[in-house]
């Protein structure tokens, strides 16, 4: 009866197995749910615009035409604000982050934390950035010089933004470049290590929410919360000792949230000024503070770190595109120190963009977008109703490696971001999402493209890469079945040589 649900409702759904209904793949790690959903819209997206699948007993659906896909990011929002992820409040206070907030309560926080992401505060930031780079780029010359130069670069571009994302969210200058065994590396990789406990609470969330909230079920583990608590206490109060321990970052600008409830204007900073105009000044209370904290450190540091990789690995694959990063890089700085890159000189750096924006189109971070139905909702272009509370996969991965929207679609081409509409011009609506989209997309694009982007220059002006292992020129990468953001399943190393 349970697996029949969409059937009765005239929605095409996928024959569900016994007991795991459409996800077994995923549950018994034969795939990563990444990979389910494009198989899944690269099976079905020719039979029907949408396709019903079952989470055990509980029906969602994945949604395959770009028009109705805009319809859920954009046009009715506010029928599909929210993720669904449910957490309770007193045993998580960590999850009650802008990520998992749902309704009026989101929608505050989003509007008090956009103004600290825009590229007025980003500049700010960027000396601090920079000094990161720089600590990476020494790393690489002395390991080069010491022949050490194969080398695992996704671990070591983790280890470069978890510098970044500590200084920027926490202010604390760590090293995990120089010491991998430093405590945020060790925190960051607790956050994406998947422990069989961990599984089960993933799998929970999915099949039977509601029980996570009454079982009272931790969804961040007790050393983490214990961490990330005590790291924000203790910066609070340093700073807030003293005028002069302030700096630049996003910490002091959640300070500034809560003791005023507001951030006060820059002069050069115009969109602040906008959404100053906000009549909202309640104050973020520590308990927002440290939750946002962490997010930003778990959304910051792998996804920026993993962009940088897959960018990586296709520039090594294909040489060629390699000497355009080379020669565009040699013609703009022209022998410029890493520390004497601006903000400006960065953004002259199109090639070098649309080889990023090209590496999240072949490999979106996060493959499969989520959103949930707050009440019944019928779309516009089709009879198609569904009740209230479904969730709603969108299928980034799938749409973005449709033959019928991009031409050669496993063919890494940076060229085709040239041209700001870089599909084949055939499909109409919502197909490129690397970062979501609509009100609820990523808060901290500009901030993970910026740490991406300074970062591939540091390593890219001074050194040529190649793949150690050349299985991996023609072959495709398996990823990591345990994970939801999409990560390689095993390590790829690159041979490193100087280029001068
Ligand atoms: C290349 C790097 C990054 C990628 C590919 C990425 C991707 C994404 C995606 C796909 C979403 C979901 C959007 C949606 O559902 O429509 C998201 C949400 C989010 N990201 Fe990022 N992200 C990146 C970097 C960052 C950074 C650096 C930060 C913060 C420092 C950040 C903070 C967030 C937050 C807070 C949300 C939740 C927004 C909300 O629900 O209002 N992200 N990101």
């Amino acid at each position: 009866h349970f697996h029949n649900y969409w059937t009765r409702h005239g929605v095409f759904q996928k024959d569900p197995t016994f007991f795991l209904g459409a996800v077994s793949e995923t549950i018994l790690l034969k795939q990563s749910f990444g990979e389910f959903i494009t198989n899944n819209y690269t099976k079905f997206k020719n039979i029907q615009k949408v396709c019903g699948i079952y989470f055990a007993y509980r029906p969602a659906l994945i949604v395959n035409d770009p028009k109705l896909i805009q319809d859920v990011m954009i046009k009715d929002f506010n029928s599909f604000q929210n993720r669904g992820i449910l957490f309770n409040h007193e045993v998580d206070p960590l999850a009650a982050h802008l990520f998992n907030l749902e309704g009026q309560k989101w929608r505050d926080l989003r509007v008090k934390l956009s103004p600290t992401f825009t590229s007025g505060k980003l500049k700010t930031m960027f000396p601090t950035i920079r000094s990161c780079v720089k600590t990476l780029e020494d790393y690489l010359i002395k390991s080069v010089q010491n022949g050490k130069n194969v080398l695992n670069m996704r671990d070591l571009m983790a280890r470069y933004t978890t510098n970044v994302i500590s200084s920027v969210a926490f202010g604390i200058d760590n090293d995990s470049i120089n010491d991998p065994n430093n405590i945020f590396r060790k925190m960051g990789l607790k956050i994406f290590q998947v422990s069989i406990k961990q599984a089960l609470i993933q799998t929970l969330l999915f099949f039977a929410p509601a029980l996570v909230v009454k079982a009272r079920i931790k969804l961040i583990p007790k050393d983490l919360e214990d961490f990330f608590m005590t790291i924000v206490k203790q910066t609070i109060d340093h700073r807030e000792a003293s005028k002069e321990n302030e700096r630049k970052d996003f910490m002091q600008l959640m300070i500034q949230l809560k003791n005023q409830g507001y951030l006060s204007a820059d002069k050069d900073d115009d969109e602040n000024k906008k959404s100053n105009n906000s009549e909202d000044v309640k104050k973020l209370t520590f308990n927002e503070i440290a939750a946002q904290a962490f997010l930003f450190f778990a959304a910051g540091f792998e996804t920026s770190s993993s962009t940088m990789n897959f960018c990586l690995f296709e520039l090594s694959r294909n040489p060629n595109k390699q000497k355009k990063v080379h020669e565009e890089l040699d013609k703009a700085l022209k022998d410029m120190a890493i520390n004497d890159i601006t903000y400006e000189k960065l953004n002259e750096l199109k090639y070098l963009e649309c080889c990023i924006d090209e590496a999240l189109r072949l490999y979106p971070i996060v493959p499969a977008l989520i959103r949930e139905s707050t009440n019944d909702y019928k779309f516009s272009t089709s009879n198609l109703k569904i009740e209230k509370k479904v969730p709603i996969m969108i299928p980034v991965m799938g749409l973005q490696r449709d033959p019928c929207i991009y031409d050669n679609p496993m063919e890494f081409r940076p060229e085709r971001f040239l041209d700001s509409a870089h599909g084949n011009g055939k499909v109409q609506g919502l197909f490129y999402m690397p970062f979501g989209d609509g009100p609820r997309n990523c808060i901290g694009a500009r901030m993970g493209k910026l740490q991406t982007k300074l970062g591939l220059v540091a390593i890219l002006s001074k050194f040529t890469f190649e793949l150690d292992d050349k299985k991996f020129l023609h072959t495709e990468l398996e990823y990591d079945p345990r994970q939801f953001v999409l990560t390689p399943k095993h390590e790829v190393m690159y041979k490193i040589s100087s280029r001068v």
